[in-house]
């Protein structure tokens, strides 16, 4: 059976869940660029109003609005898998692609350079020495950055993202953090384009970068473009991820700053993180561990086009929910949900460990 027969196969067998604290937690408060847990209305008052009154949120009025919001956005989160779907459907339906080629993932689109790197990591003599040897570390944060797309690609993908931008069809947008961009599944880009990209070309790398973050195991992801420009995001707040491993790829046009900034993992404590900055270079990637907190500054000038792809391993995140820390609750969704399983095998005790600080 070929790989891609495989993975149909295996998508079709496995069915993905949410951890319910989808519904509590990592709630965003854009106006006080914060992230809350939200039980009920008692825990939210006693955990969040004195910080919340230091950041301007100084009357019951302003309290009253920011619960609203939060409401709005419990909602908005109950009903993502059914409004998603409804959106797919609409899009496959009714959308006309610009350039349809660019929907199914080929080795033309990819630089000769990651092809190499990808080839060096499937074969026999693969490591992590010489893996080192052909990509940029970026800092001793296991920060890697490398070739991914051609240029050519580059202005093509972001022409296709710009047509459907332009269609009155419906838009998911990736995350209350990013208010433009594109979710790629909607538009069909997951089963021909995304998956063979993280199975085929980011897996053989991540296995030998990051063993102890289930590199070796990314069974599904969230992927999406994000787009800044004057006029519309400028930044992004620090977070990190709901995935093991990340990989951000800046697919241009032409922008002036907007480097991506990264401290420490998530369980190192915030006054105790150090930062390091990232330039983007246009065709290509960043890996980094999902839990590196890290954000974007303000860009200065131009638009800035990124290719995120949130790749995760059931085979970890199915013991830890990165999210809230606990054993994940298992609640069913549709498609990848946020990539937990029921069936998966346990890890043999000394290949995986969940991400240890580093
Ligand atoms: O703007 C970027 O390059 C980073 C985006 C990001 O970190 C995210 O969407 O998770
Ligand atoms: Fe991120």
């Amino acid at each position: 059976m070929s790989s891609e027969r495989r993975r149909q196969t295996q998508l079709r067998e496995q069915t993905f869940h949410c951890c319910a604290c989808f519904y509590t937690d990592n709630i965003f408060l854009e106006d006080y660029h914060m992230h809350i847990r939200f039980q009920d209305e008692q825990q939210f008052r006693k955990e969040y109003e004195g910080i919340l009154k230091s950041r301007g949120c100084r009357t019951e009025e302003h309290l009253k609005s920011v619960l609203m919001k939060i409401e709005k956005e419990v909602q908005r989160r109950k009903r993502l898998g059914e409004q998603s779907l409804e959106r797919r459907l609409a899009i496959s339906q009714s959308y006309k692609p610009l350039h349809p080629e660019v929907y199914i993932l080929q080795d033309s689109f990819l630089a000769p350079e990651f092809l190499e790197i990808v080839t060096f990591c499937r074969s026999q003599d693969a490591d992590l020495d010489g893996l080192l040897s052909r990509i940029q570390s970026i800092s001793d944060k296991r920060i890697y950055r490398f070739p991914v797309f051609t240029q050519e690609f580059c202005s093509r993908f972001i022409e296709e993202m710009e047509n459907f931008e332009k269609s009155e069809l419906p838009k998911g947008r990736p995350n209350t953090m990013n208010n433009y961009g594109v979710l790629l599944n909607e538009l069909g880009f997951d089963e021909r384009f995304i998956a063979p990209l993280r199975e085929r070309y980011l897996q053989p790398m991540t296995s030998i970068l990051y063993p102890d973050c289930g590199g070796q195991y990314l069974d599904s992801h969230k992927a999406f473009v994000v787009k800044y420009s004057l006029s519309e995001d400028l930044d992004l707040s620090s977070h990190y991820d709901n995935a093991e491993v990340t990989v951000n790829i800046s697919l241009g046009k032409e922008f002036t700053e907007g480097n991506l900034y990264f401290a420490d993992m998530r369980q190192v404590p915030a006054n105790e993180r150090r930062y390091v900055e990232v330039e983007h270079v246009v065709g290509q990637g960043l890996l980094h561990r999902g839990e590196h907190v890290h954000g974007a500054l303000p860009i200065t000038s131009g638009e800035r086009w990124n290719l995120i792809v949130w790749m995760r391993s059931a085979t970890v995140r199915n013991t830890l929910c990165p999210m809230c820390d606990k054993a994940p609750q298992l609640v069913e969704t549709l498609g990848y949900g946020d990539g937990f399983t029921q069936s998966c095998a346990p890890p043999a005790p000394d290949t995986v460990d969940v991400c240890a600080v580093i």
